[in-house]
């Protein structure tokens, strides 16, 4: 069996445990990171101190630095930067990608959409890198927190691609005991239902922050779903995705799980702390805080209603309460609970 040959790009929580991941299964991986310091850590002490702690690194893997090092003979180059510097880190990847039988598949593992343009994660990677120097475009999606993949706890995920063939052969290469992976070709679903729940789990650790209790928590997750399939429905999206592992499944682990980012931020502003304040001691990027902005943009474009989505916009960009957003969700008029009711 030959060797596939990946570059990573990104050495946060996420790019670095799934390089590990790929490296365990045999993979050749280069973890690329902006700052050569880190790159010396993971290479020398075989740690990433900041972004996942307490972890050794398996000591076949190789960070650089130098992204054109990283991306030398790569088949596979997987993107898991956060959200709003995917666009630029694509076009400093575009001009190093080889053409025609050399061009990789190129995965992604990012959950957010672009604030300005409100565009899914695999429209930027395809607008930036032409056709001819990519096999296919497959996003990696699912409930899967780093600190638990690093411990090898069970995880289960998908990866979905409009190119089946490309989707497993992803699926492959991440496959083993402890990491089970699904394919999709509903790439819109996928990337969407991984978008919109970190905006969910904001309002789930507010919710937390402020005490309330578990009858709320369900609540506040199911009606988001509710949100969620309806703009991603309008969207393109297929309902049974948002039952799947990148909708509910994501959703339910976003929204209970002290490791989500999101979920921590969240519950910050519940306990009363400044957004600034939130975001600048996280250390780590809060997706659901731009994303945000872009659902809230598209529910009125198509005309969706999203009143949670809207109160925690109301929340993030016009300083509310979020007590009065509360009190203004459950005070509004009685509703079917099935759309087509
Ligand atoms: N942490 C997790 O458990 C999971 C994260 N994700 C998603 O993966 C994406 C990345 O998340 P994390 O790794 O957790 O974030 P992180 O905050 O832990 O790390 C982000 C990494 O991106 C790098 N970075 C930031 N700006 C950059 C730039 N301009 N150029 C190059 N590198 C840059 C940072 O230096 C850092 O190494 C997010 O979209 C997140 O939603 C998905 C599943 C699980
Ligand atoms: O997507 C995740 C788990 O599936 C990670 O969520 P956070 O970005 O909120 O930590």
């Amino acid at each position: 069996m030959t060797t596939t040959k990946i570059a990573v790009l990104g050495a946060g929580s996420w790019g670095s445990i799934l390089a590990s991941i790929l490296v365990q299964n045999g993979g050749q991986v280069q973890l690329w990171t902006r700052r050569p310091e880190q790159a010396a850590e993971i290479n020398e002490q075989h740690t990433n101190q900041r972004y996942v702690q307490n972890y050794h690194y398996p000591e076949e893997l190789t960070a650089t630095s130098d992204l054109s090092q990283a991306l030398a003979g790569a088949q596979v180059v997987l993107f898991t930067v956060p959200t709003p510097v995917v666009r630029s880190v694509a076009q400093q990847v575009s001009p190093l990608l080889g053409t025609g039988e050399a061009a990789p598949i190129i995965v992604h593992a990012s959950k957010g959409l672009e604030q300005e343009t409100h565009c899914r994660i695999s429209e930027i990677l395809a607008a930036m890198i032409a056709p001819e120097k990519r096999q296919g475009i497959v996003v990696l999606s699912g409930p899967s927190h780093a600190e638990e993949v690093a411990r090898q706890d069970l995880t289960l995920i998908t990866a979905a691609s409009a190119d089946l063939a490309c989707a497993r052969q992803v699926q492959k290469l991440f496959m083993n005991d402890y990491f089970r992976v699904y394919t999709n070709t509903d790439v819109i679903g996928v990337e969407l239902g991984a978008a919109f729940k970190n905006v969910i789990a904001l309002g789930a650790g507010a919710l937390a922050g402020l005490g309330y209790g578990d009858n709320a928590k369900a609540a506040l997750m199911t009606r988001g779903l509710a949100e969620i399939s309806r703009l991603g429905m309008a969207l393109g999206a297929k309902p049974e995705t948002f039952i799947g592992l990148s909708g509910v499944g994501d959703l339910i682990v976003t929204c209970t799980s002290v490791h989500s980012r999101n979920w921590r931020a969240g519950q910050q502003l519940g306990q009363g702390q400044s957004l600034e304040a939130v975001v600048q001691n996280m250390g780590m990027v809060i997706e659901g805080v731009k994303t945000c902005q872009s659902a809230y943009e598209l529910a009125q474009q198509e005309k969706i209603e999203m009143p949670i989505t809207a109160a925690i916009y109301h929340v993030l960009y016009e300083q509310a309460e979020i007590k009065s957003e509360i009190a203004a969700l459950m005070r509004r008029e009685g509703k079917a609970e099935l759309s087509w009711d």
